[in-house]
């Protein structure tokens, strides 16, 4: 039996990895060739193990959740005599810079949209509503991005709140390689079954923010919430060793914010990785991020590897 954590207002139900791969029997689908490639090519370095083991009841009991909403939902229009809701469902993905969020979502995009009664399922990272990088400098904001304050929260919402509400929403879409935000270009969301919105500050509430109690933040609109975690050690490892890999490809491109990085040898790149975390990444983690991780619906804890440990469920 899986054990329980938790007060009462937080309770969860733990599982090691072994009790949550024996609820793997229960979905119906086995991976096709083409979707096991599909995934291979999300990230090389993903074992497909951990996807059959872990993302796959995952994928299940998403499906469960949304099938008894979409139905909740009918009852109750039904009801009340209006016609159902056409805004998705929305599975917010939240964690530390480089803990793998925007792998876990992509892993979770593929394998949820291969049930029947969702098969449009939307991506958005909320690194889009990071305010323009002039802004971020005239702001002073520069060393804080990442921070709550470094993105433009009023814009995330009202996209938020469109997409709840089924209307027609843009999203701007952030470059890696320039730092900034991509002048012009926008992700476009009609009308998903499910919608995933992953980023930093998606579990952030009105509880961090006292003074706005009236305000509605973007967690007031998820359905369902995800927390992957891991011990700080790691997550700077993963930094790191993803800050090592950029200066070998990305950095080396002329376009690249980080251009000058690529000229760097291995240790003075790592030592620069390291102040960057020290300075930014792990106190916004600490401030911002983690406090944040029990207000999710489920925790997953990675170790070594990014191999999932235990699964923590609400309820
Ligand atoms: N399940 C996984 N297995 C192996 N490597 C992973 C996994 N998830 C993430 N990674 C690696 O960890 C690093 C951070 O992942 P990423 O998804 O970019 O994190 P985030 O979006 O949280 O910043 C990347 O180098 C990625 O390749
Ligand atoms: C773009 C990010 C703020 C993450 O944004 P998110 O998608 O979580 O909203 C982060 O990856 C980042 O660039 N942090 C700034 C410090 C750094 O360069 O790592």
């Amino acid at each position: 039996m899986p054990l329980e954590s938790g007060d009462k207002d937080h309770a969860y139900q733990r599982f090691s990895r072994s009790e949550w791969a024996g609820l793997r029997a229960a979905v119906p689908l086995p991976l096709s060739e083409m979707e096991l490639d599909r995934l291979r090519g999300i990230n090389e370095s993903i074992s497909l193990e951990e996807v059959k083991t872990i993302y796959l009841p995952l994928s299940r009991l998403l499906n469960l959740y949304v099938h008894a909403k979409q139905h909740r939902g009918d009852v109750l229009e039904r009801f009340l005599g209006r016609k159902p809701s056409l805004g998705p469902y929305i599975i917010s993905v939240a964690g530390s810079v480089a803990v793998g969020k925007s792998t876990t979502a992509r892993i979770l995009q593929a394998l949820l949209q291969r049930w029947p009664e969702h098969p449009q399922v939307e991506l958005v990272t909320t690194d889009g509503f990071l305010y323009p990088l002039k802004d971020l400098k005239q702001r002073n904001l520069l060393g804080r991005k990442g921070f709550p304050e470094s993105y433009d929260m009023r814009l995330l919402l009202d996209f938020v709140r469109r997409v709840k509400s089924g209307e027609m929403a843009e999203a701007p879409i952030y470059s890696h390689l320039s730092y900034d935000r991509i002048n012009g270009a926008t992700q476009k969301i009609h009308c998903p079954d499910i919608l995933i919105l992953e980023g930093l500050n998606v579990l952030q509430s009105s509880i961090d923010y006292p003074h706005w109690r009236q305000r509605p933040f973007v967690s007031d609109f998820v359905d369902f919430s995800i927390y992957v975690d891991a011990d700080e050690a790691l997550l700077k490892q993963w930094y790191v060793e993803r800050f090592l890999r950029f200066r070998d490809g990305s950095f080396r491109d002329p376009n690249s914010y980080f251009h000058h990085y690529a000229q760097l040898t291995a240790s003075e790149a790592e030592k620069t990785a390291c102040k960057i975390w020290d300075e930014i990444n792990g106190p916004n983690l600490r401030d911002n991020v983690a406090p944040t991780r029990e207000r999710a619906d489920l925790i997953l804890s990675k170790g070594d590897a990014h191999r999932i440990e235990q699964i923590q469920l609400r309820g």
